[in-house]
């Protein structure tokens, strides 16, 4: 299969402190890729690197099997929106979707109009008096319209209502199954996209720690509540992600799934079980290894 990018060894590092440290991945044709992690884990780092925004330490990183600097081809094919993406001031929105149409060869000008009317966006209005909701828009349209083979949402929404955002979800999906591409969705809000993201990418202080098919990890944690002895028989022997005392019962989130045989055992015992959200799963494994790097230095 051809590969829409390839990364390996991918290193970033500001003086002492390295950003981003040996990671590699992949990017398959036409997936939905989230990438998450917490704040300063390393993800816009790794962004600006696989659209050649930044140098690597070391490392290789070929889109579509070539090296993007300078590489106008590449580059072309290629469209990243970013949270804070500065515009020129005297531009309004007409003059920015002017200029998209010649940098972008899949735009899509009709598509670019139906989103400007789904978002309510004033064209004449220059970029400068846009409310910051505006220009999350006006880049989330920008996205959308460019077709781009990779395209890239780095926190696309700072000052998008709930709305505003469900409509760039619907329109994602959408568009998606007409026209697939490869897409990156970079966000803190998980369980908002969860259901969008076919493939997770989990970065954290640097290094990745989940590659993986969103199915795969749908049920790959749970939680159990009960009595602590029983809780503590169940799980026995189990990666123990989370764990608190409430009295006598106990919250325990764990690794792993359940068959039927020992959903039944834990009911017997009078153990409820729940689900882990992608979001939670994430939290977990994030904050547990943040504990154990604190534990460590100490
Ligand atoms: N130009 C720079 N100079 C020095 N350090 C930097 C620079 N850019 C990023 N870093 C550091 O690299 C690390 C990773 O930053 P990065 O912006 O990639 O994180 P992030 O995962 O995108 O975070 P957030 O979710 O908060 O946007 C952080 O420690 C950050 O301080």
């Amino acid at each position: 299969m051809n590969r829409i990018a390839e990364v390996n060894g991918l290193t970033k590092s500001y003086g002492k402190n390295t950003a981003v440290a040996g990671i590699d991945f992949s990017l398959e044709p036409n997936k939905i890729y989230g990438l998450l992690g917490r704040n300063g884990a390393g993800k816009t780092t790794v962004m600006n690197m696989i659209t050649s925004r930044i140098f690597p330490s070391s490392g290789d990183v070929r889109i579509f099997g070539e090296d993007p600097f300078e590489n106008r081809s590449v580059l072309s094919q290629i469209c990243f929106i970013k949270e804070s993406q500065k515009y020129p001031d005297t531009f309004n929105i007409a003059d920015l979707f002017d200029i998209c149409s010649s940098a972008f060869p899949n735009w899509d000008q009709e598509y670019a109009d139906t989103l400007i009317k789904d978002f309510n966006l004033p064209l004449n209005r220059k970029m400068k008096k846009l409310s910051r909701g505006m220009l999350s828009a006006a880049g989330i349209i920008i996205g959308l319209a460019s077709r781009a083979p990779l395209t890239i949402f780095d926190e696309p929404y700072l000052g998008l209502d709930a709305v505003a955002r469900n409509i760039f979800y619907d329109r994602l999906i959408e568009d998606y199954s007409s026209h697939p591409r490869t897409i990156i969705l970079s966000t803190h809000l998980i369980d908002e996209v969860s259901k969008i993201l076919e493939h997770v990418l989990v970065i954290d202080q640097g290094k990745l720690i989940m590659n993986q098919e969103a199915d795969a990890i749908r049920g790959k944690a749970f939680t159990i509540v009960g009595p602590a002895a029983k809780a503590a028989a169940f799980t026995h022997g189990r990666e123990i992600l989370k764990h608190e005392a409430i009295g006598g019962f106990v919250s325990v989130t764990v690794m792993g799934s359940l068959s039927l045989e020992e959903k039944q055992e834990a009911a017997q015992a009078g153990l409820e079980l729940a689900p882990v959200s992608l979001q939670q799963l994430i939290i977990h494994l994030t904050t547990a290894s943040a504990e154990t790097k604190e534990e460590n230095a100490r």
